[in-house]
């Protein structure tokens, strides 16, 4: 009798701004609480997972150069935590993963989150799991802050560490431009950087939360770009001045705002409308502030799945004995 291999699963995962974020205090634990609105941009990154016998992670694509392969990849610590979940062998779980990256490395962007987001995703398909979505995200908290939004994707109220995620009803398209720096900020070295600016003066802090939920359910981007704030923009500034340059060029190429995403160093522009964020682009890239630029939109949804391969190919049965 020949045993049947289920096909392999892609899904696609989108990258994250925060079109808000309120940095609190140093907790005990290491974490800073936040108040945070993410919003996910049709920048996507895809990840299939399959079943095999040479188990690991390759990584194709934009920084795949900088992003490690092995137990440290956030993609295989998404693959060793959902088959201890389930029960499965975390040391022995037959599972490769192939990450074609679009989501600049260490931008600010969640990338590595949205890989370990759409891993969870895909291996739930793949092994046929009955998960919600709420149980893959109470995993997906376990392996960093930002994946579960990756899950959910929309725009969503995210508290505590950033991981407890409301999702907020958003009817209307916004249009962004990104600016790629030439190379990444460590998430951990921004967040300490805050600390230390605190210590030493007062940096601005961002307002409430709920002023910007109404710019965004306004739906006019005019509204929301007045609104838009990141606590994290004066460390990941300081660390990396030159940000203040590409910041300064998106505006002045005609966007309605500017502003660092996350803990940087990708800039996010708020435009009025698909054409303009079209020649926002243009006019950036050729002002030579950053390394690469595009067009998104947000919000769109979170990790899905976009296709399995073929029809299941049957396989001799000693192969999973
Ligand atoms: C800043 C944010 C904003 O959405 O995103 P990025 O800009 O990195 O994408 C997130 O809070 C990043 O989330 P994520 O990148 O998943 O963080 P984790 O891996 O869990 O944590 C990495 C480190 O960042 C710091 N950290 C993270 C989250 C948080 N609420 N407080 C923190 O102080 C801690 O030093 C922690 O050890
Ligand atoms: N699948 C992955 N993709 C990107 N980075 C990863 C991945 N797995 C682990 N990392 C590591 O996580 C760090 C943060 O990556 P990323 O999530 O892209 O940035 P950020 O936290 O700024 O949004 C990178 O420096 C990289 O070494």
């Amino acid at each position: 009798m020949l045993a049947v291999v289920p096909p392999p699963v892609t899904v696609r995962v989108p990258a994250k701004v925060n079109l808000h974020l309120a940095v609190g205090d140093l907790r005990a634990d290491g974490y800073h609480d936040l108040v945070t609105i993410f919003q996910a941009l049709s920048l996507t990154d895809e990840v299939t997972v399959a079943i095999a016998e040479d188990p690991g992670v390759e990584v194709h694509g934009e920084g795949a150069d900088s992003v490690p392969t092995g137990a440290s990849n956030l993609a295989w610590r998404a693959v060793r935590a959902l088959a201890q979940h389930v029960g499965r062998d975390p040391d022995d779980p037959k599972v490769r993963v192939v990450i074609r990256k679009s989501i600049p490395v260490a931008g600010g962007m969640a990338g590595g989150s949205a890989d370990a987001a759409a891993t969870l995703v895909g291996l739930a398909s793949l092994w046929r799991l009955e998960i919600s979505r709420d149980e893959l995200a109470g995993i997906a908290g376990k392996i960093g802050a930002d994946v579960p939004f990756a899950i959910y994707g929309g725009t969503a109220l995210g508290t505590d560490r950033g991981d407890r995620i409301v999702p907020v009803l958003s009817r209307h398209t916004f249009h962004w431009v990104l600016a790629f720096d030439r190379r990444g900020l460590s998430t951990p070295e921004v967040f300490d950087e805050l600390d230390r600016l605190r210590a030493d003066g007062d940096p601005p802090r961002v307002g409430e939360a709920e002023a910007v939920l109404e710019g965004l359910s306004s739906g006019d981007p005019r509204q929301l770009a007045l609104l838009l704030g990141n606590d994290l923009q004066a460390a990941a500034v300081s660390l990396r001045p030159n940000l203040r340059r590409t910041l300064r060029a998106g505006v002045n190429a005609g966007a309605l705002a500017g502003m660092v995403s996350g803990s940087g160093p990708t800039c996010a522009f708020l435009c009025t409308d698909g054409d303009s964020a079209v020649r926002v682009a243009a006019e950036l890239a050729g002002a030579g502030v950053c390394r690469t630029v595009r067009v998104a939109q947000g919000p769109v949804h979170g990790a899905r799945v976009v296709g399995t391969e073929e029809a299941p190919r049957p396989i001799p049965p000693e192969v999973h004995a």
